[in-house]
């Protein structure tokens, strides 16, 4: 078998697509979209993602607020910034890009955003409303993948889901989104016994881990849809997924690759949850 490649920079080019028409229609009601990246330090990866947040944003006509702080920016600055973005009108989403320097507190950073302009779906409120089947913001990575799953038109329903992978940011979000779609969820850790056991009866393999081709191809059941959210960086230059790609995609029906896959959604997805958040203001 010869897997369905499920391409995310197309997918995401599409959902920009659907968000600038609906930016285009709040613009005329005289609301325009208002996402705010703060960024703290110097890490080269997360510098080249906020260009990229910040690039999207002003492409799809959107307000864009930009915020970059030394390094040595302290805790207590940084909520002092997060206090007036919001207090900020032209603001409906706010972003602290992770990881932080680590003098800083996270959590008590995520916490200070208000629930109602969290584009990252990170703040507990989010998280709880995300558990009981309600969600508000819903976590961008996570949010990307079920995105992906309607793009090929894949019913969770009464499926197996493996998600290897726990953590606040990806495994356990995405657990719920496939628990609320009615699917059998698994949830795999580092503890897991004889996780090639556990892969092997998934319909559905989600990997998110953050370890270089840790899931094997020979894990993978026959015509499973394999979704990579790894992005780990091999040598100078090469990016490889959590799964082994070449010997998954001979067994798999469908699968992600590294790059070129869930990366892309993410950043298609803050985009839609800053537009979400604003019609929701709109409404209000
Ligand atoms: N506050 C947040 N911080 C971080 C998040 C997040 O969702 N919220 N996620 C990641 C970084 N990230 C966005 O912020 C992100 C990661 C990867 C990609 C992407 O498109 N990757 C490309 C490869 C790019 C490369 O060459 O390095 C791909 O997979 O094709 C976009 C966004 C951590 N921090």
């Amino acid at each position: 078998m010869t897997a369905q490649v499920i391409d995310g920079k197309a997918i995401a080019a599409r959902v920009r697509q659907r968000i600038g028409e609906r930016v285009a229609e709040l613009k005329a009601k005289g609301v325009t979209p208002g996402l705010a990246v703060v960024l703290v330090g110097d890490d080269p990866a997360s510098r080249v993602y906020v260009g990229m947040k910040k690039k999207n944003c002003i492409e799809l006509g959107m307000y864009s607020a930009d915020h970059e702080l030394p390094e040595s920016t302290s805790e207590a600055d940084l909520l002092a910034l997060i206090g007036q973005l919001n207090a900020d009108e032209r603001v409906h989403g706010i972003l602290v890009q992770l990881p932080l320097p680590s003098h800083i507190d996270s959590d008590k950073v995520l916490e200070a955003i208000s629930p109602d302009k969290d584009a990252d779906g990170f703040h507990p409120f989010n998280v709880g409303r995300l558990a009981i089947g309600k969600p508000t913001f819903q976590p961008c990575t996570p949010y990307g993948v079920m995105v992906m799953l309607d793009e090929i038109g894949y019913d969770l329903t009464g499926k197996e889901v493996v998600v290897v992978g726990r953590s606040n940011i990806v495994g356990k979000p995405v657990a719920l989104m496939c628990l609320a779609r009615h699917a059998t969820v698994t949830i795999c850790h580092s503890r897991t016994k004889d996780l090639a056991e556990v892969v092997r009866r998934a319909d559905v393999v989600i990997a998110a881990v953050g370890k270089a081709e840790m899931v094997k191809g020979d894990w993978i059941k026959p015509g499973a849809v394999v979704i990579d959210v790894g992005i780990n960086r091999v040598g100078e230059k090469k990016l490889v997924g959590d799964v082994e790609y070449a010997a998954a995609a001979e067994r798999a029906s469908a699968i992600t690759p590294v790059p070129g896959g869930v990366g892309p959604m993410t950043i298609a997805m803050l985009l839609q949850n800053t537009l979400e958040s604003a019609e929701r203001k709109l409404r209000q």
